[in-house]
């Protein structure tokens, strides 16, 4: 079968082609993941279909060679799969304009970054990439470094990542090795669309609907949003005619849907890998889960902030679950619940800490961290073993190792748990009970017997 190439085109259905010519490059995108292509990518098309401008993005990817093989060989094309229950429909992007190894060609990445025609960078990086003195980091601070002696022409670098205050972090870690110039601004984002790993069945279903093979396929749901803080000195895409919301404040915002969507999906995580489910929707038709979220949300995460003018953090909770819920979606309960040390603290602890401030019991909030701790250990309630893909895990594997409660060894990591809540008592003392409850009786009786007291 062909390969989609900008050859292979006229090929494809009419309606799945790509909605412009690829225009001049404008952007540096880090981080070539399945996110990015389902989500920028898909924006940045759109923006440059309904308002112009050379803003291609230059993709560069940090580690793999994969991705740049398969994306070269296809002339930078790939193809965008929406699923739900209702049917899928497969559009082919031509928003990027190369593509780039970091490693094998950083002085090629670096000049980019220096060049004035790159007005935006943005990042698609993993939570765990950002850390002082992290090669990606490092990658940056060059790139500014050499702008900087190019004269700093102006640059707004947008951390796409789901983090707290994602920009303020990034600013953060770069200026603790180079003066920013005004000129440099690093806008938050809150990003979302749940885009699952590519898989043999994202492949087949391009076959199928395309008719040629394209090795960068990627699968998403239909819904998508991003919230983006307007601080673009060089200028930007026409994002917001494509249906991004482009604001002063990204806070709310943010906090609603990473202690809402991203609390509420790492707890069907880590109950669900630890009963036995594959996927997200499946474990979502675990009895009793549904009631137990629906108490997080409303007891305990609607409570711990003040959501957007006008927002129901239940209704949006709702609207969530609905997401989580559809079987098209196969998104993997272990690839949710991976570098859980990187995520717990703020999908989970963030929302513990300020509920306990306000007096609130912080129930399901600890059932979560006692699920963790459980998907920790390595293995299923039936046996089947875990992995735990975690830059923290040799020291989780340590504390587990070591003597003494799993429980207290666990919360012992300081880097995870603040010290105050590793000292509230209520918290502890439900976490040792969630756990004793997990452990003797596994997931799907102790969800049964909270549905059976409620
Ligand atoms: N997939 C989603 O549903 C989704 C939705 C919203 C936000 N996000 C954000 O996007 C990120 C990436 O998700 P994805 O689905 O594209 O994952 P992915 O596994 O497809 O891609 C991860 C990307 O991050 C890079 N990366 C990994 N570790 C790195 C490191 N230490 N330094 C530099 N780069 C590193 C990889 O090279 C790859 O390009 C998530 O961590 C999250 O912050 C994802
Ligand atoms: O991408 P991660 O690893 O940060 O988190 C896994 C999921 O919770 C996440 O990707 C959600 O699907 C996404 O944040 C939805 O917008």
């Amino acid at each position: 079968m062909a390969r989609l190439t900008k050859d292979s085109l006229s090929t494809i259905p009419a309606e799945a082609r790509p909605t412009i010519d690829t225009p001049g490059v404008g952007i540096v995108h880090l981080g070539v993941g399945a996110f990015h292509r389902a989500h920028q990518a898909v924006y940045t098309e759109d923006a440059i279909a309904a308002g112009g401008g050379d803003w291609a993005i230059a993709e560069v990817a940090p580690n793999s060679t994969a991705v740049v093989d398969a994306m070269r060989a296809q002339d930078g094309l790939f193809s965008v799969t929406s699923l739900s229950g209702a049917g899928a429909r497969t559009r082919v992007i031509a928003a990027v304009g190369r593509v780039l190894h970091a490693p094998s060609e950083r002085s090629a990445v670096t000049g980019l970054l220096a060049d004035p025609a790159i007005r935006v960078v943005t990042l698609t990086v993993t939570e765990k990439a950002y850390q002082p003195g992290s090669a990606m980091v490092k990658l940056l601070v060059d790139g500014i470094r050499a702008r900087i002696i190019a004269g700093a022409p102006p640059l707004a670098v947008v951390s796409c990542d789901n983090l707290p205050s994602n920009g303020s972090q990034l600013r953060a870690l770069i200026a603790e090795a180079v003066e920013l110039p005004k000129t440099v601004t690093f806008p938050r984002t809150m990003v979302d669309r749940i885009v699952p790993a590519s898989t043999d069945q994202t492949y087949a279903l391009v076959r199928n609907a395309l008719g040629v093979e394209d090795q960068a396929a990627v699968e998403a749901e239909p819904y998508k949003q991003w919230v983006i803080e307007d601080a673009f000195p060089g200028g930007r895409p026409a994002w917001d005619l494509a249906g991004a919301v482009l604001t002063d404040d990204v806070a709310p915002w943010e906090q609603l849907k990473l202690r809402t969507l991203n609390g509420v999906h790492s707890t069907v995580a880590y109950l669900g890998a630890v009963a036995g489910y594959e996927t997200i929707a499946d474990a979502l038709r675990m009895p009793g889960l549904t009631d137990v979220l629906r108490q997080f949300i409303a007891d305990e995460i609607a409570q711990s902030f003040t959501p957007p003018p006008g927002v129901s953090v239940v209704e949006y909770g709702d609207e969530v679950l609905e997401r989580f819920a559809d079987p098209a979606v196969r998104y993997r309960t272990v690839q949710v619940a991976m570098d859980g040390s990187q995520k717990l603290p703020y999908r989970v602890l963030r929302t513990v800490l300020d509920s306990r401030a306000r007096g609130l019991s912080p129930r399901v909030g600890a059932l979560v961290v006692a699920a963790w701790m459980r998907f920790a250990e390595g293995t299923a309630d039936d046996g089947t073993a875990l992995p735990l893909n975690d830059p923290m895990a040799p020291q989780i594997k340590a504390k587990l190792a070591a003597s003494g409660s799993v429980v207290d060894q666990l919360l012992s990591l300081r880097e995870i748990f603040p010290a105050e809540l590793a000292a509230d008592e209520e918290f502890r003392s439900l976490v040792h009970e969630w756990y004793r409850a997990l452990t003797a009786h596994g997931v799907r009786a102790t969800l049964s017997a909270i549905g059976g007291a409620s």
